[in-house]
């Protein structure tokens, strides 16, 4: 990346303060871009993400590594629960996506509190296994709360076999004008779903996927308590990388714990952070880790610089970090911060090999939370920061009352805060999507086939607060 005219700003900068210039252009088409990341993750797209207890849980871990991402599971999660959702998200099926299965005798509310965990809207009825009939909650409007699914169910399905090709999905599902298929095994039993956009995006997208053929998944410990015994018990797990994290990483704790992690000879990368310039990415790449997570205070539910005034704009913490780590064969991953698509291709022209993702991915079905709806009907999750007042008390639940309240006076995020869900967009693949299609085309304008050529021929211009307002759409007259 260069800056338009060699001229390199007398200020730090972050993406809104910042544009790309088109540049000649020689790839055909947007499908020719190969969107993979080459730090050693294994992902096929540049998207984690974040380690946030309201943000990162299984599902969002199935759904993002089906369509190439990492999902990193917080510190705050306990080891044992950790283990099993490494296990389970291993064993998720390439294509299909999971189905919510209900018991016939199961009630119509159940299936309501159940349904919006997943994009696809519906449970799968099964008897001993075989799926007997689909529930969505149209077949449950209007009826007796305790009714059992097993009266409101759909009994005519779009049945395909587990090893269906997507695209005949699709057109199965075209033909009988159905919205979900329902793939069973060869003796019956139910495997997963697929929608017509879930049929197109298996086309598309490439699974992260592990050599044993699982799907990929990522996991965070702090830097306080037995971090080799923490350490040790995720690795076993099966994780694909550990995050190493804390607010402030370049700091002598974060040293010590990285140095004792290698100790333990990892084979999956070591991540750490946070820190914002070249002196703390090399700090911790001196000590053991393979990326650097960059970032302080501009996560969306961050209250760090505020608290503190410390930070640093965002795009020039990347870019400065991101020719740290390169010098020595490293990588960086720029975390936090993200609005819009073009956040991600900024981040990535300024030298991320990945981009974490938090806030933004709160608001969709996949987070973790139960769905809630504000007093017009709009559909919302509630999320919180994780050094905020809510999230330290869940950290430190095991300690003493006194040593509780100790640590309760440092709060440096939001407890609660609403993530609307976009009608639009209301799943993560549907988010995905929105940033994989701006990033594709990004790359076409900078003539880059691939992450590395982005980074070397974007060219990146700094733009006054009207040059960035003219580039946002504007939805009535004016
Ligand atoms: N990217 C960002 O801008 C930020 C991210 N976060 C996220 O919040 C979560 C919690 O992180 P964290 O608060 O580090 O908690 P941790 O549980 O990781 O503990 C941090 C440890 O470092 C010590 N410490 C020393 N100086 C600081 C400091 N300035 N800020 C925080 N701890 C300090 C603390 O001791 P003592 O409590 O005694 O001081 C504590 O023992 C993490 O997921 C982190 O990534 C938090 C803030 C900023
Ligand atoms: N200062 C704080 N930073 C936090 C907190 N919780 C998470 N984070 C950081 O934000 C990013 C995600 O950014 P987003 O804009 O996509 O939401 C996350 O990865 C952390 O680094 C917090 O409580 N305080
Ligand atoms: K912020």
């Amino acid at each position: 990346m260069r800056f338009l005219d060699d001229a390199a700003p007398p200020y730090d900068l972050t993406y809104d303060d910042v544009f790309m210039v088109p540049a000649y252009s020689a790839i055909a088409s947007r499908y020719d871009v190969d969107l993979a990341t080459h730090d050693g993750t294994g992902a096929t797209l540049p998207l984690v993400v974040s380690n946030m207890t309201a943000i990162a849980g299984k599902r969002m871990a199935e759904t993002t590594a089906r369509r190439g991402g990492l999902t990193v599971i917080p510190q705050d999660i306990p080891i044992p629960v950790v283990t099993d959702v490494v296990g389970w998200v291993k064993q998720r099926d390439h294509v299909f996506d999971t189905a919510i299965e209900l018991a016939p005798t199961q009630t119509v509310a159940e299936a309501l509190a159940l349904i919006p965990k997943r994009s696809h809207e519906a449970a799968v009825v099964v008897d001993e296994g075989r799926p007997i009939g689909v529930v969505t909650a149209r077949d449950c409007a209007e009826v007796d709360r305790f009714a059992q699914v097993g009266q409101v169910m759909n009994r005519s399905m779009v049945t395909v076999s587990d090893d269906a090709d997507p695209r005949e999905v699709f057109e199965a599902l075209e033909a009988a004008k159905a919205s979900l298929a329902i793939a069973v095994s060869p003796d019956g039993l139910l495997v997963g779903v697929l929608t017509r956009l879930g049929a197109l995006r298996a086309t598309v997208y490439t699974p992260a996927v592990d050599a044993s053929g699982g799907l990929r998944i990522a996991a965070a410990v702090g830097v306080n308590g037995d971090v080799a015994d923490k350490a040790a018990r995720l690795l076993a797990a099966g994780i694909d990388a550990l995050v190493v994290d804390t607010a402030h990483g370049h700091q002598e704790r974060m040293i010590e714990a990285l140095q004792t992690i290698r100790g333990l000879a990892p084979s999956v990368p070591l991540v750490a952070g946070n820190v914002v310039d070249a002196a703390g990415t090399d700090a911790l790449i001196d000590a053991g880790a393979d990326i650097v997570k960059v970032g302080v205070g501009p996560g969306a539910m961050c209250t760090t610089r505020m608290m503190t005034g410390v930070g640093r704009p965002q795009f020039s913490a990347v870019l400065e970090c991101a020719a740290a780590a390169r010098a020595r064969g490293k990588h960086v991953w720029a975390d936090g911060g993200v609005r819009h698509p073009r956040d991600v291709a900024l981040a990535l022209a300024a030298g991320a090999s990945s981009v974490m993702i938090g806030s933004w991915f709160a608001g969709t079905h996949e987070s973790p939370g139960d769905l809630m709806h504000d007093a017009d009907g709009r559909a919302f999750k509630v999320s919180f920061g994780m050094a905020s007042a809510r999230a330290v008390a869940n950290r430190t639940s095991t300690e003493s009352a006194f040593d509780r309240a100790r640590k309760g006076l440092y709060e440096e995020g939001i407890s609660s805060s609403r993530m609307y869900l976009d009608p639009a967009r209301p799943g993560v693949e549907d988010l995905m999507d929105q940033i994989c299609a701006g990033l594709r085309s990004s790359c076409t304008y900078a003539g880059a086939s691939t992450l590395a050529e982005l980074r070397e021929r974007a060219v990146v211009g700094v733009q006054s607060a009207a040059g960035f307002h003219e580039g946002r759409p504007l939805s009535t007259s004016w």
